[in-house]
């Protein structure tokens, strides 16, 4: 099938002098094809346009994407601005700290990073926490014998976030519901009516940051206590100048926004390629044997290459955040070209995740690209978090969890006797933006 692009639009033209990607649909540009088909949109558009080009987000307009390596670097460029994050996502990201800059961003960054540091995971017993919910969900998947794998992904990601916040579990179901809705802003049309998804995203995150602010005027009451929001509200008063509690709750929002699709999608790719590759289940089995129970601390984890390789190799070749938005906030060389000061930029990590410039054998999924290393991780071998000042806070508790749940899957399948089956195709269905996941339809047997 040929790619979702507008076929009377062919013409060939300039921005700034650099080439207009042909194919944009009116309003939604090529969305379409972003959404559905963005690896082989980045490739067509590098062959006959070279390393800059112009793609349309539809009503984010248009981005100067760049596949020169050098692009990697801008995100830790003192000119260049996360703030277009907040023009693209209003409603979702404005006043988190993912669309600030400079002192701003650092102070509300420094009232969370430690929280999420090994350090901060383990005295918070994180690790304790996840480990019987990861077992009993993957104990339901063996009864079952057959699941769709995404939505159960999905679910799990979102109890562990919400336990990882302190929510208490009578009230899951409550906020799965509001959560869903919140997330129809990301795709919402800009029509405000009754039963349109802008209206009631708008409404369950009104519900939502009610609740934020109850659990903050908690843990304000009850100082004592321990539990990811009780550690937030304490470092962001401590901090200088005190944040406002609408700096708080955004950032809170984000944390449960930021932490589920993406592990989601990335736990799900880990199970479809343990299922389509027999030589992976068997290594990964043969290490949960001899571990023999799920690690619970990060000095544990070495103790679990296989697992870590299996982590990293899955999110190498389906890295769930695929592309970064930011703006030039002065004149700069990006490669071979000069980049006036006001452009709209889009830096493809998906690109670099598979690039042959940065990997040997780029769409071959291969464990000893990790097992085999003896050089600490570096920030390109990491891209799929980002870099610079942005970098994603959420690294060391991803490792931890899907750790901990290759190791759980491997244990319970093993000792019933069964491994993963692949029940679906697996090209039909994917999706690469606003984050990259398998198709929702996706079965995975248990036999
Ligand atoms: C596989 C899972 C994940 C991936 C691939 C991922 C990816 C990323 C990326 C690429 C960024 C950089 C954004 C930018 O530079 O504009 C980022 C930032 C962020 N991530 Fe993650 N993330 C993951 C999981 C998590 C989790 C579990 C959490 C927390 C619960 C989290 C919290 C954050 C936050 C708060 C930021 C913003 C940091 C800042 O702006 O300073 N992420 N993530």
């Amino acid at each position: 099938m040929d790619m979702l692009l507008n076929p009377l639009n062919r013409r060939h033209r300039l921005r700034c002098d650099i080439p207009v990607m042909p194919g944009a649909f009116p309003l939604v540009g090529h969305l379409p094809a972003i959404v559905c088909d963005l690896p082989r949109l980045l490739q067509r558009a590098e062959r006959t346009l070279g390393s800059h080009f112009w793609l349309d987000f539809g009503p984010a307009g248009h981005l100067m994407t760049c596949v020169d390596p050098d692009a990697f670097s801008l995100l830790k460029h003192k000119d260049v601005s996360s703030a277009l994050i907040e023009e693209i996502a209003p409603e979702l990201l404005g006043g988190t700290l993912v669309a600030l800059d400079g002192g701003a961003h650092r102070q509300a960054r420094d009232a969370i990073k430690a929280a999420f540091l090994p350090k901060g995971l383990t005295q918070a017993g994180i690790g304790d926490l996840f480990a019987p919910v990861i077992q009993a969900r993957v104990q339901a998947w063996r009864a079952r014998g057959e699941v769709t794998i995404l939505r159960e992904t999905g679910d799990l990601m979102l109890k562990l976030i919400f336990s990882l916040m302190g929510i208490p579990a009578q009230d899951l179901p409550g906020w799965h519901r509001k959560y869903r809705q919140l997330l129809q802003l990301i795709v919402a049309p800009p029509v405000d009516l009754p039963g349109l998804p802008l209206r009631r995203g708008r409404a369950a995150r009104d519900w939502i940051d009610a609740q934020l602010r109850r659990f903050v005027r908690d843990a304000r009451a009850h100082a004592a206590r321990t539990g990811l929001i009780n550690d937030m509200v304490s470092a962001f008063d401590r901090s200088d100048g005190p944040l406002s509690d609408d700096v708080l709750i955004a950032n809170i929002r984000l944390l449960l926004l930021a932490g589920h699709d993406t592990t989601a999608s990335t736990m799900a790719w880990i199970v479809i390629e343990l299922a389509r590759q027999p030589v992976l289940w068997d290594a990964l089995v043969e290490e949960a044997q001899r571990v023999g129970a799920v690690p619970t601390r990060h000095a544990d984890l070495a103790q679990c290459p296989v697992a870590e390789a299996l982590f990293r190799e899955t999110l190498r070749l389906h890295p769930a955040t695929t592309l970064l938005p930011r703006r030039a906030l002065q004149e700069l060389q990006l490669g071979q070209r000069r980049i006036p000061a006001g452009t709209h930029l889009c830096i493809p990590l998906l690109h670099f995740s598979t690039s042959a410039l940065l990997h040997e054998a780029p769409d071959q999924f291969r464990l000893a690209r990790w097992l085999l290393r003896t050089e600490p991780i570096r920030p390109v071998d990491m891209l799929q978090f980002g870099t610079g000042p942005h970098v994603c806070i959420g690294y060391h508790l991803v490792w931890l969890e899907m750790v901990q749940f290759c190791i759980a899957l491997a244990l319970t399948m093993h000792k019933a006797g069964v491994r993963p089956q692949l029940l679906s195709d697996v090209e039909k269905g994917r999706r690469y933006y606003p984050t990259a996941h398998p198709s929702m339809k996706i079965r995975i047997g248990f036999s």
